[in-house]
């Protein structure tokens, strides 16, 4: 019999058929970091590296029962949302995540897939606001994510302190914005995500690969973090792995398919193997 104190982590996501992103990546990447992983599922794309052909929201109790069966017999150490469509699952989950008393709660405001399908209805922002900010340890936009939550646009990194400290006044602990989607001009060849912690800021720096294969790089980043905290690491130090992890991964991405290819969730480990040996 191995260890029954294996680290649990709970993913509450969309399903991508194409594997790259939502519960898939998060599944493939507690799995990778040594996790074992839990899924409640809250919709099916129909997605692939072209784009994402068809949303089939499930019903919203589904999300519930889902997380009161795992929540109930395995425990999960630590969680994370995902796509969650609209404001009746954003309710019914935040409520679960309040009735279970969860705190290693990190919430990837997922909105818009990379090439515009909406995953988030507009009218829902309000209640990830209002219900889910609130419980979220980490919470993790990317900038045009930010925008939307801060209320304002960001053009400059002076902007973009600006809206990580009206995301923080929502509630979370921890605001990331991430800097994928593009550079300010002192950034110069790095992306630079932005860690706000209620008081200060620090920026992650790394080299910006220069590549078109970036498809579920959010839900990776969040999947890895969350990894993270189900092991007991601190916020700060599940963020900075997680940033290894994601840049491992958009470094060695595939290049499968016709389109924007997913990132590759062995590169991490077959590099520290790479390094053992
Ligand atoms: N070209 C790149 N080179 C290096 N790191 C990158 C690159 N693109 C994104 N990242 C990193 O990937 C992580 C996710 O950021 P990103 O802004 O792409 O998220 P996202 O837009 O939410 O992704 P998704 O497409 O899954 O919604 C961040 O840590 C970011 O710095
Ligand atoms: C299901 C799903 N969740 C999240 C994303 C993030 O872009 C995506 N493309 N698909």
């Amino acid at each position: 019999m191995t260890d029954a104190r294996i680290p649990r982590a709970l993913t509450i996501a969309g399903s991508d058929s194409g594997g790259g992103a939502g519960i898939q990546a998060d599944l493939k990447t507690f799995q990778e970091l040594g996790v074992y992983g839990m899924s409640a599922l809250t919709a099916v794309t129909v997605q692939n590296t072209l784009g994402v052909h068809g949303v089939y929201p499930l019903p919203p109790e589904a999300a519930a029962e889902q997380i009161e069966a795992v929540g109930g017999d395995i425990g999960v150490d630590a969680l994370k949302t995902g796509m969650l469509f609209n404001a009746e699952i954003i309710r019914l989950v935040a409520d679960r995540i309040r009735v279970f008393g969860w705190e290693r709660v990190v919430v990837d405001p997922v909105m818009i897939a990379k090439g515009g399908a909406e995953l988030l209805r507009t009218e829902a922002v309000d209640a990830l606001k209002r219900e889910l900010l609130p419980l979220a340890m980490v919470v993790t936009p990317n900038i045009p994510e930010a925008e939307v939550l801060a209320g304002m646009g960001i053009r400059t990194r002076h902007d973009c302190r600006e809206a990580a400290r009206r995301i923080g006044g929502l509630g979370p602990r921890i605001v990331i914005i991430k800097g994928g989607h593009g550079s300010f001009e002192e950034d110069g060849d790095q992306v630079v995500d932005l860690v706000y912690d209620g008081t200060g800021f620090t920026e992650l720096s790394a080299k910006r690969v220069n590549t078109v294969h970036t498809h579920g790089t959010g839900c990776t980043f969040s999947a890895a973090i969350t990894a993270g905290l189900a092991q007991g690491l601190s916020a700060f130090d599940a963020i900075q792995s997680g940033r290894l992890f994601i840049q491992a991964a958009i470094e060695d991405g595939l290049n499968l398919g016709q389109g924007q290819g997913p990132t590759n969730h062995w590169a991490y480990n077959r590099r520290r193997q790479e390094v053992l040996q």
